[in-house]
This record gives C-alpha cells, sequence and structure tokens, in this order.
C-alpha cells in the first residue's frame, strides 16, 4: 500500500536541510511514498513584525495575531519562507509546488478564540483531492500554515497544528515534526517514547514550555486520530522522540 508522510519543517529546521534529508525524501518516493510537507517559519515572522515595529506576544506557543499582523505573517510565509523551501527543493531535484490556503480552498478554517488569540486558525477543512493531483504529477506539495475562513479572512494557523490537520484528512501513515532539537529533552535527554499521561505530567511540571507545547499536542492529536508513527525530531534519518498512546 502507498505510505503517506506529512513532513512538518519548522523554521529553524528549514534552514538547516542535509543532502540526506532528500535523499531520504528520493528513496520514499522510489518506495512509492506520497509525500507532503508543511512549512513554519516562526522566526522570520518574528523578524519582520521587530522590522515593522508589530508587537510580538506567544500564549503558549501561539502567537496573538492582529490584522496587521496576518498581513505580516503572510509576507513572511508567502514572500520569505516558502520561496526559500522551494529553491532548496529545486537544488536537490525533488519537484515541488508551493501552495497556499488560497490554492483552490486547500485550507479552511475558523477562528480558534479571537479574544485570547486575534486571528490565529484551526482548520477544519482540507481539499485532499487537490493534494491527490499533485501527487499524480509526481509534484512534493509545500505547504504554508494559514487558513481562510470561509467569509474569506486569512488566520494565522501554528505550523505544528497545521501539519496535524492535513495528516488527519489525507489518513496519513506518519508524521514529522522537524525541529530545532532532536526530540523531547527532560533533565538533558531525550525522550525515545512519549505518552500521553507522560506528556501531561511533563506539561503541568513546566519540562515542556513554549514552542513544544502546540507540538506535542499536535502529535498527540494525530496519534489518536489514527496517524501511526509520529516523530518529533531535528531529522528524517533520526527517530527522535516517538509520540504513542
Ligand atoms: N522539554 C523540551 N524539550 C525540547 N525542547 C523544548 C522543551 N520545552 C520547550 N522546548 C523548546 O521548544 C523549542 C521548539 O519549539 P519551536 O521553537 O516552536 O520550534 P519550531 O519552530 O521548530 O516549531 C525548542 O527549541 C526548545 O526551546
Ligand atoms: C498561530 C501561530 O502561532 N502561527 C505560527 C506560524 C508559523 C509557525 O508555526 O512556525 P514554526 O513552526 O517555525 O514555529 C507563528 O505565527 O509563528
Amino acid at each position: 500500500m502507498t505510505k503517506k508522510i506529512v513532513i512538518k519543517i519548522g523554521g529553524t529546521a528549514a534552514a538547516q536541510l542535509t543532502p540526506a534529508f532528500f535523499e531520504t525524501i528520493k528513496n520514499w518516493q522510489k518506495q512509492h511514498a506520497k509525500i507532503v510537507i508543511v512549512h513554519g517559519g516562526g522566526n522570520h515572522i518574528s523578524s519582520l513584525m521587530a522590522q515593522l515595529n508589530e508587537p510580538i506576544q506567544k500564549i503558549n506557543g501561539i502567537r496573538f495575531t492582529t490584522q496587521n499582523g496576518i498581513n505580516i505573517t503572510k509576507m513572511a510565509l508567502l514572500g520569505q519562507v516558502q520561496p526559500a523551501l522551494i529553491e532548496a527543493f529545486r537544488q536537490n531535484a525533488v519537484s515541488a509546488i508551493g501552495l497556499n490556503a488560497g490554492s483552490n480552498q486547500l485550507l479552511t478554517g475558523h477562528v480558534l478564540d479571537q479574544d485570547v488569540y486575534g486571528y490565529v486558525g484551526a482548520i477544519h477543512q482540507v481539499n485532499t483531492q487537490l493534494i491527490h493531483n499533485m501527487w499524480q504529477q509526481h509534484l512534493v506539495p509545500i505547504i504554508a500554515p494559514l487558513a481562510i475562513s470561509n467569509d474569506g479572512q486569512w488566520l494565522n494557523v501554528n505550523a505544528d497544528h497545521a501539519a496535524t490537520a492535513i495528516a488527519k484528512y489525507l489518513q496519513a501513515d506518519e508524521l514529522y515534526l522537524l525541529t530545532d532539537v532532536s526530540g523531547v529533552k527532560v533533565s538533558g535527554n531525550i525522550l525515545q517514547e512519549l505518552t500521553p499521561e507522560k506528556a501531561l505530567e511533563l506539561q503541568t511540571s513546566n519540562i515542556i514550555t513554549g514552542g513544544m507545547i502546540p507540538k506535542i499536542n499536535s502529535a498527540l492529536d494525530a496519534v489518536q486520530r489514527g496517524v501511526h508513527n509520529v516523530h518529533i525530531t531535528n531529522t528524517v534519518t533520526h527517530p527522535g522522540t516517538i509520540v504513542t498512546l
């Protein structure tokens, strides 16, 4: 059976992709795996916001986003981060196509909690047919973490949440959350495995903080929705922390 693999590449991880990463992608493709990339870029959004004097505020790893913040987020993700990734894929001879929420209604969402997060979205619909069409053309979709609401409002979506939603709607077999650390750390050691009980314990004791919170919640959500293999790691060649039930 054809394996479906979703790889989320965080903003820092995107700048550190190695030849081994692209070799792995090509090997998976030879084995007829279907691959989707969801990119982050929080670091680029923050530096553009700083340049444009937009306040930066995060609540449990989620960015509070004003309407001006949404405009800046689109500039960073669609103007900087996605083109750089597309170029990296081209240089490494992997055929890819950049997509966003507006690509034939790829990602539709609703406001998560306007009072708490502003224009931040949760995805409730994915045009999976478009992704299947791209796969038929042997293209790797590279998708930005944005959604559009039913009434046309663009929304900022945490990239871990976006990758999980896409993995769920595609009924993916594997989800890799690539970040700047090689897994979930406890007292300096990388956990090989993480269960929901352990995750709760680590969150309440403040061992899991900041951007690791949405990552772990996303990973658990994905496993609960039937994605068999979920990894938090810094490279596809290393399993990192495997999230299980
Ligand atoms: N227990 C933990 N183990 C590893 N990283 C953690 C932990 N708690 C918090 N973090 C932080 O989470 C960061 C990864 O989240 P984030 O910066 O949002 O990455 P990304 O941009 O790749 O999504 C790590 O660099 C680290 O600073
Ligand atoms: C709502 C929200 O938090 N959106 C994220 C989207 C980018 C992201 O998640 O990028 P990383 O994966 O590199 O952290 C943000 O504005 O930073």
